[in-house]
């Protein structure tokens, strides 16, 4: 499943939520959508699943609108959670399941696997109101996937998980992937999309600041910190012309760059001194090429 947005805008009212927006998805492929709040990737979503037309600008997979696929083919886990609290677990499942079309045996058994996998089986027939948080959140994500969609569409998938539900839930999107499922997600923690993504989306007031592959766009940024261990004093380090501050740690020096040439320059000094034990031009990261690109500190 293959998306196409092209020139795609959505307004509301005298609020522009997504301007003029590009984006195509290979089908398999992990996509992350980044954006502090109010950036537009909600909007973008619905407009994905077909829930929300453009104003202007076209949507399609595999060449159609979104309104054509089967109601099968996407699996959405929505940013407002919605479950029935009342219900118990595996009921619950079987409804929405049925909805789906799909027959009580196959959800019983796809639903026992997931349950299995995220920990959580003795919670079955357990009422999802009894459930904490970050539980019920893993159920709804249950009930995004048990159809098994080819389009996987997850809204912030991983906020108000501890640390292990997060790589738990990390684990199963890379299985679907795996498997071949288009998977898009948003976040606001440029760590979960680094550690995920080939390719990704930052969003800013409803426009795409940066678009295109990880790598691509790491290689397209200067490199500005040096970490370098030896067995010799660096402290003449500071005096070079282009070394902008200097941190001096028990095993490493860190060192901010005005730009990579400084990086060359300090490597081949460093030759004539002695024994260098590590040097290393550490990639900027996702939030250093935010703020870098919309001028101001993310979210
Ligand atoms: N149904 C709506 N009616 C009016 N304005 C809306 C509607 N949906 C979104 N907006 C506005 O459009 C803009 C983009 O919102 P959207 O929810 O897409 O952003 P977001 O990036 O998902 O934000 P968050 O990270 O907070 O969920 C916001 O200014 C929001 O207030």
């Amino acid at each position: 499943m293959a998306l196409r947005m092209e020139n795609v805008t959505k307004r509301f009212g005298a609020k522009t939520a997504v301007d003029q927006l590009f984006l195509h998805i290979d089908s398999g492929e992990m996509f992350g959508m980044l954006g502090a709040n109010g950036a537009g990737k909600t909007t973008t979503f619905r407009m994905m699943i077909g829930l929300f037309d453009p104003d202007d600008g076209e949507v399609s997979w595999n060449g159609s609108p979104p309104q054509s696929l089967d109601a099968r083919t996407i699996g959405y886990l929505p940013e407002e959670r919605g479950l029935y609290t009342k219900l118990k677990v595996m009921e619950q499942m079987i409804y929405l399941g049925r909805l789906r079309g799909l027959s009580k045996q196959d959800i019983v058994a796809e639903v026992d696997a997931w349950l299995e996998r995220f920990h959580i089986h003795h919670y079955r027939k357990a009422k999802v109101e009894n459930l904490s948080k970050g539980n019920q959140q893993k159920i709804q994500f249950i009930a995004a996937v048990l159809h098994r969609p080819q389009l996987l569409i997850l809204d912030e998938p991983f906020s108000g998980l501890d640390p292990i539900n997060v790589d738990l839930l990390k684990k199963a999107v890379v299985k679907l992937k795996n498997e071949g499922t288009t998977i898009v997600f948003s976040s606001h923690d440029m760590k979960h999309v680094e550690s995920l993504c080939e390719n990704l989306c930052i969003m800013d007031e409803g426009k795409p600041v940066v678009h295109g592959k990880l790598s691509d766009i790491k290689r397209t940024y200067e490199k500005r910190k040096l970490h370098i261990r030896a067995d010799f004093s660096l402290s003449f380090l500071e005096d070079i012309d282009g070394v902008l501050q200097m941190t001096v740690g028990a095993e490493e020096t860190t060192l901010t760059i005005r730009d990579e040439t400084i990086a060359e320059d300090i490597f081949a000094r460093l030759q004539k001194y002695g024994y260098v034990r590590h040097f290393s031009v550490e990639e900027p990261t996702l939030h250093d090429i935010f703020v870098e690109k919309v001028g101001r500190t993310y979210a």
